[in-house]
């Protein structure tokens, strides 16, 4: 699915990414974790091709980057990050938002095909949101927001989902909801990549983790093998122990540092 060989990116003095290797397989799903700054955004970006390394090879899903119509392999890649949710028009209805994801536009501006608006709606009611099809976008709360930022990607149909944070800000409540509609992609046909700063958003959809540190992979492997104390250690600098329930990892940070 994705594999990246000795990706390295410098700017100016500094090494952002150093001599990073790592091979995702079909039917694998990756969390990757790390530290505020080390690399974690810069490696999803030269997945996206929006980055290209100083020297290291990317190929994503058969395509090989620079020998190939990026426009092309984009259309098979659906990306949820910080920065597209916030174009959205917030008096447009949900559903209308969620339909522009089929032609990649962030707006419509001309008659959406009825086969569209029905695939919309009922990618709406899978996520609970049915109710609120009609709702101007900007009515909704974050939580919402972000799901049908999810729906929106879903209805391209995306080989791969490559998400960057997309639990940021939200409370208990909305993170579990959106959390479960994460691990409800299980029942889809798509290989996921996903960046968190948090161990326990690592729901049983996720069979692999990458440990980043100061641009270098600390780590990769299935998810059982690289979360341990001693990698989490090695990762954050942090003492901890690492519980599992329910099929996620629980961190307990280990009083006095001890
Ligand atoms: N254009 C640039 N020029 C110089 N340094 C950059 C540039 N872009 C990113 N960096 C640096 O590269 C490092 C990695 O940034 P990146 O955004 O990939 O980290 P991250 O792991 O996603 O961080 P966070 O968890 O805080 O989002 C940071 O130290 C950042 O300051």
């Amino acid at each position: 699915m994705i594999s990246l060989q000795h990706l390295t990116l410098r700017r100016e003095e500094s090494l952002i990414l150093d001599d990073v290797s790592l091979e995702m397989k079909d039917g694998e799903n990756w969390a990757i974790l790390g530290r505020n700054g080390s690399g974690k955004t810069t490696l999803l970006e030269m997945m996206t091709g929006y980055l290209f390394p100083s020297s290291g090879s990317v190929e994503v899903l058969g395509y090989k980057y620079g020998q190939c119509d990026l426009r092309e392999v984009r259309k098979e890649i659906g990306y949820i990050g910080p920065s597209l949710m916030e174009k959205m028009s917030l008096t447009d209805p949900v559903w209308e938002v969620v339909a522009t994801g089929a032609y990649a536009y962030l707006r419509f501006y001309q008659d959406i095909p009825a086969k569209v608006k029905k695939q919309a709606i009922n990618l709406l009611e899978d996520m609970n949101l049915g109710s609120m099809a009609y709702h101007p976008f900007g009515t909704l709360s974050q939580g919402e927001r972000k799901k049908a930022m999810l729906a929106r990607c879903l209805i391209a149909n995306p080989k791969l989902l490559i998400m960057d944070e997309p639990c940021a800000g939200l409370d208990l409540f909305e993170r579990e909801k959106m959390l479960a509609e994460v691990d409800k992609l299980r029942q889809r046909n798509v290989s996921v990549v996903y960046v968190t700063h948090h161990v326990e958003e690592i729901v049983p959809l996720f069979t692999h983790v990458a440990l980043i540190r100061g641009g270098k992979l600390a780590g990769a492997g299935p998810k059982a093998e690289i979360l341990t104390k001693e990698m989490i250690l090695a990762t954050y600098d942090i003492p901890v122990d690492v519980e599992w329930d329910s099929g996620r990892p629980w961190i307990k940070i280990r009083p006095g540092g001890k």
